[in-house]
């Protein structure tokens, strides 16, 4: 468990952490989110004693980093994949952290073959791919076998393929009771890896809630049905509209996309006006669309653009018009 109370780190005029306050806890991914200049880093650096809080404090299993005897198996961590020098093989580079912590070289040879870069491993690592140097940034994390992961951005580098490893790898390691801390800017890969989120913006915590629930916060009842028939279609766009609050968009197929109406509401007035329906389903929030609704105030380097341009985030165009 990972414990963050009242936590703050101020860089000159830049408070970069704002008194923030959450636990990450056991057994459950949990996902660090924020925009570019959040805060992100900075946590997880005071988090592994890497930087000093102006104030607060952060703790893994109730104890400063500094208090840890052999850190490397208390905590595992990856923050910047590319930290090792290049004319060591990835080997050697490991070798010496295992020594360095009582940590037996053969657990080399086996995070080596865990995390696939058995291969490569004599190489120098200065000729890996980032793919591959992230690779070896979860090796040396997962080398004293520790209860906590603390990774920053482990999937950027990595192919498909890699990435679908890594979330592997981080569920496997919560379903073993471990607490696992990760951030990414990936929120497709986020909303499938985490069970938590914490989501700072401008170093202040926004949110810390589960992944099920900052969906449905972000949700207001909407569905999609699709209606064959032209004239029954009509009829439900009618009884649809009589009500207060409820809004409808016809696509050119035919797919009725209705605001203020759940699935199951649309099927009991369909039932009701005996109209016919090939598809009806609740319109799920992604994760990239709600964090963006909640971090849009809070961005410190934007491009400009809409925070809530749906196109961007994915969603078809709206072909046909709102009702
Ligand atoms: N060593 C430092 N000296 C001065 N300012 C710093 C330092 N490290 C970070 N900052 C500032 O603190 C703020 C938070 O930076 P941080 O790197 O923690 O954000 P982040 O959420 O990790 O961002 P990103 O998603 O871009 O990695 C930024 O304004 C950054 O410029």
């Amino acid at each position: 468990m990972i414990t963050v109370r009242g936590l703050t780190k101020r860089y000159g005029d830049t408070l970069a952490v704002d008194e923030l306050t959450f636990d990450v806890r056991a057994g459950r991914v949990t996902g660090f989110l924020g925009p570019n200049g959040a805060g992100k880093s900075t946590t997880m650096r005071m988090i592994l004693g890497l930087d000093h809080p102006s104030r607060g404090r952060a703790l893994i299993a109730g104890r400063p980093y500094a208090d840890l005897r052999r850190p490397l198996c208390s905590v595992g961590a990856m923050l910047d994949a590319r930290a090792v020098h290049p004319a060591r093989s990835g080997r050697t580079h490991l070798v010496a952290q295992a020594r360095a912590n009582g940590i037996p070289v053969r657990r080399v040879d086996e995070v080596l073959e865990k995390v696939g870069l058995t291969k490569a491993a004599r190489r120098p690592a200065g000729t890996y791919s980032l793919g591959m140097s992230g690779r070896l940034g979860v090796a040396g994390a997962l080398l004293g076998d520790p209860p906590v992961l603390v990774l920053d951005e482990p999937v950027n580098g990595l192919d498909p393929d890699g990435v679908r490893w890594i979330r592997r790898l981080v569920r496997d390691q919560a379903a073993e009771g471990r607490t696992v801390f990760l951030s990414s800017h990936l929120m497709s890969e986020m909303q499938l890896t985490a069970d938590h989120l914490v989501v700072i913006g401008r170093g202040r915590l926004l949110s810390d809630t589960s992944m099920t629930e900052f969906l449905a916060a972000a949700s207001s009842a909407s569905a999609r049905a699709v209606v064959p028939d032209p004239e029954e279609r009509a009829t439900l766009v009618r009884r649809l509209m009589t009500a207060d609050g409820v809004s409808v968009e016809t696509s050119a197929s035919g797919e009725l996309t209705v605001e203020g109406r759940t699935a199951a509401e649309i099927g009991d007035l369909a039932h009701h006006c005996r109209v016919r329906l090939h598809q009806l389903s609740d319109v799920r929030v992604s994760l990239e669309q709600a964090y963006m609704d909640l971090t849009a105030r809070s961005v410190e380097y934007t491009t400009g653009g809409s925070s809530t341009d749906t196109t961007a985030a994915g969603a078809a165009p709206n072909e046909g018009g709102r009702q």
